[in-house]
C-alpha cells in the first residue's frame, strides 16, 4: 500500500514522474527522519533534482505518494507546500542585490507577503531580534547593512539559506549548496548545516564528495530514477555498484 501513515518527517513512496514516457523518477521510496541530513547523489540525469521538484511541487508526479508529517503534498500548489513546512533552495541564488543583508532576511520573514508590504511593515524588535538570530547562523551578523550585491558568492548562498530559515522550514532542500565555494566556505557551510538539524531536517543533493563525508550520515544514491544503494557513506562508498556508475568517474 502507498502512502500510508508513518512517524517519519517526509515519506516517498512509489514515487514516479514521467516526461514523454521516460521515467525521470521510477518507483521511488525513501524516508527522511526528524532532525536528519539526508545525501542525495549519483550521476548526471539520475533524477536528484526531479526529486526535489517533485516535493516542493514544482513538477508534478506522475504516480505514487509524498507524505510530510503525513499531509500528501503531490495534490498542493507549491506555496500551499511552503506553507506546511517545505523550504527549497535551488541553485542559483534568489537574493535581492540592490537590498541589504538585514533587508533580504526582512522581507523574508514570514510576515512580508510582497516586497513592497514587506518593506512598509514597522522593523518591531521581534523582527530584528530574529533577523540577527538568523544572521548570526549563516555567518553574516557583521554584514547586515551590507548591499547583498558586494557579498562573497558563498556569503549570498548563506544569505539565501538565512532567507529561508527564517520562515522556520521543518524541511529544508538544498541543491548543490557548495558548488563554486572555497574551501572555508565549503567548511562554514558543513558547520551551518549541522546547526541547522538541530531543529529541522535537510535534503542535500551535492557532487563534492569530500562535503559529502563532513555531513553525511545516511546517504541516497540515485540511478536512473531508482535507489541503487542507500545507508552510511562508508557502506555507500564500499558499494561496487555505485562505485561503477558514480564514485568511479
Ligand atoms: N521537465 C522535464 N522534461 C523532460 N525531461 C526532464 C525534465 N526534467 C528533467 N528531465 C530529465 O530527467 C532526467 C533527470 O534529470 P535531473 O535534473 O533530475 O537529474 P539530476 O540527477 O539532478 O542531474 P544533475 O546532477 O545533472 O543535476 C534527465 O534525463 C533530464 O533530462
Amino acid at each position: 500500500m502507498t502512502g500510508s501513515n508513518t512517524d517519519f518527517l517526509l515519506a516517498v513512496e512509489a514515487l514516479t514522474v514521467s516526461f514523454d514516457g521516460f521515467k525521470a523518477v521510477d518507483d521511488l521510496s525513501f524516508y527522511v527522519d526528524e532532525r536528519e541530513i539526508r545525501v542525495i547523489i549519483g550521476p548526471n540525469g539520475a533524477g536528484k533534482t526531479t526529486v526535489l521538484d517533485l516535493i516542493c511541487g514544482k513538477t508534478r508526479a506522475t504516480s505514487g505518494s509524498i507524505k510530510f508529517r503525513n499531509r500528501e503534498l503531490t495534490k498542493l500548489r507549491e506555496n500551499e507546500i511552503v506553507q506546511a513546512g517545505v523550504g527549497r533552495k535551488f541553485q542559483t541564488p534568489s537574493i535581492y542585490d540592490d537590498l541589504t543583508v538585514f533587508e533580504n532576511l526582512e522581507i523574508s520573514y514570514p510576515r512580508g507577503r510582497t516586497v513592497f508590504g514587506a518593506l512598509t511593515f514597522r522593523r518591531d524588535a521581534a523582527v530584528r531580534e530574529r533577523v540577527e538570530e538568523i544572521a548570526e547562523t549563516i555567518f553574516l551578523a557583521d554584514q547586515l547593512e551590507r548591499r547583498a550585491e558586494f557579498l562573497s558568492h558563498g556569503q549570498k548562498q548563506w544569505l539565501e539559506i538565512g532567507m529561508l530559515l527564517i520562515q522556520d522550514p521543518d524541511l529544508l532542500m538544498l541543491d548543490e549548496p557548495v558548488a563554486g565555494m572555497s574551501v572555508s566556505e565549503r567548511v562554514k557551510t558543513a558547520e551551518l548545516l549541522h546547526r541547522i538539524i538541530r531543529d529541522r531536517s535537510v535534503i542535500v543533493i551535492e557532487h563534492d564528495m569530500k562535503f559529502v563525508e563532513d555531513i553525511a550520515r545516511k546517504v541516497t544514491v540515485l540511478h536512473q530514477g531508482r535507489i541503487l544503494a542507500e545507508g552510511p557513506m562508508s557502506d555507500v562508498k564500499a558499494n561496487p555498484k555505485v562505485v561503477e556508475v558514480y564514485l568511479g568517474h
